[in-house]
């Protein structure tokens, strides 16, 4: 047996079989992409908060029922890598090649996921609000864009910068899984056709979609620290109105740009339409610029 990157394949939450960039060593295959720079690495908790061990089978195929949810979290990091690499040319969350961990089983019957400042975290859900959530590469990509946004504008997690925070995690949550619905494929498991957030109708998940609806709750944890998760709705919307018309392909170098070169900790949302305005501009010139100056001034943000 040799030492090094192979390839395997596992069963996902959904029982679908996916093809994995795994290492092998001695006879012990491991969750681990050491393919490129930024590793990929799956780790289990296995239903604990602490303690953490890497996902191993004694052949390469990851295909038992308590392996499903790391399968998938495994698979979705390594696209949300590939898309953060091949588009924007970026090499894992802090373009230098950071490794990527994912830890999956966390909890018991834990309904959600985060980024703890170093990992992705995923809950197996209750089984009637979420399924196990690293079943949806959205929330995969939700989650590390946490990590670039961190390493890049700083977005304040807390009132409007904290609602940008939020909406540039949905918007390339966008971009890897392009349907502007959000959590789709693990939300509410037994019930079709609803989401987490809608993008294009936040309204319908009880987000604000215009600043007249844009809701002041308190800068605490109980108040989800201003609504970050409410008034994203938003930016959301001023998202859905400029991909809209500019295209995804326009839409994720102008988004991109604005986060990595303009935005700043504690950006408004007049901060974020300004930015986004003139990395349009610079991309793409003042029609393209005019047209995301209106996505916003129809939520209004002036
Ligand atoms: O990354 C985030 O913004 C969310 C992180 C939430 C969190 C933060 C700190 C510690 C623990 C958990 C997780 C996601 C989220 O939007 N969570 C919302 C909605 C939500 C999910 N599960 C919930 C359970 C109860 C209430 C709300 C929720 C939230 O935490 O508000 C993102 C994609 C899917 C889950
Ligand atoms: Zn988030």
């Amino acid at each position: 047996t040799d030492v090094g990157p192979t390839t395997g394949s596992g069963t996902g939450n959904k029982g679908d079989t996916k093809t994995l960039n795994i290492y092998e060593e001695n006879g012990t295959y491991y969750l681990a992409d050491m393919t490129h720079t930024g590793n990929i690495e799956t780790y289990d908790a296995k239903n604990a908060t602490s303690n953490y061990s890497i996902v191993t089978d004694s052949d390469k195929y990851f295909t038992s029922p308590a392996q499903r949810a790391a399968v998938d979290a495994h698979y979705y990091a390594d696209q949300v890598y590939d898309y953060y690499k091949n588009v924007h040319n970026r090499d894992s969350y802090d373009n230098q090649g950071a490794p990527i961990y994912s830890i999956v089983h966390y909890s018991t019957n834990y309904n959600n996921a985060f980024w703890n400042g170093e990992s992705m975290v995923y809950g197996d859900g209750d089984g009637v609000t979420f399924s196990p959530l690293s079943g949806a590469n959205d929330v995969i990509a939700h989650e590390l864009t946490h990590a670039v946004t961190e390493k890049t504008a700083g977005l304040v997690y807390e009132n409007q910068p904290g609602a940008l925070n939020e909406s540039f995690s949905d918007v390339f949550g966008y971009f890897v899984d392009p349907d502007f619905l959000m959590g789709e494929d693990v939300y509410t498991p037994n019930k079709s056709g609803d989401a987490l957030r809608s993008m294009s109708n936040p309204d319908l998940y009880g987000q604000p979609s215009h600043m007249n609806n844009y809701k002041y709750l308190p800068n605490t944890k109980a108040g989800d620290w201003g609504g970050v998760h409410t008034n994203s709705g938003i930016p959301n919307k001023a998202f859905y109105n400029t991909v809209t018309k500019l295209g995804k392909a326009k839409s994720e170098k102008i988004y991109y740009r604005a986060l990595v070169y303009y935005l700043t900790p504690n950006s408004s949302f007049a901060d974020a339409k300004a930015s986004l305005v003139r990395a349009a501009t610079d991309l793409y010139g003042t029609t393209d610029a005019s047209t995301v100056a209106n996505a916003w001034s129809q939520v209004g943000v002036n």
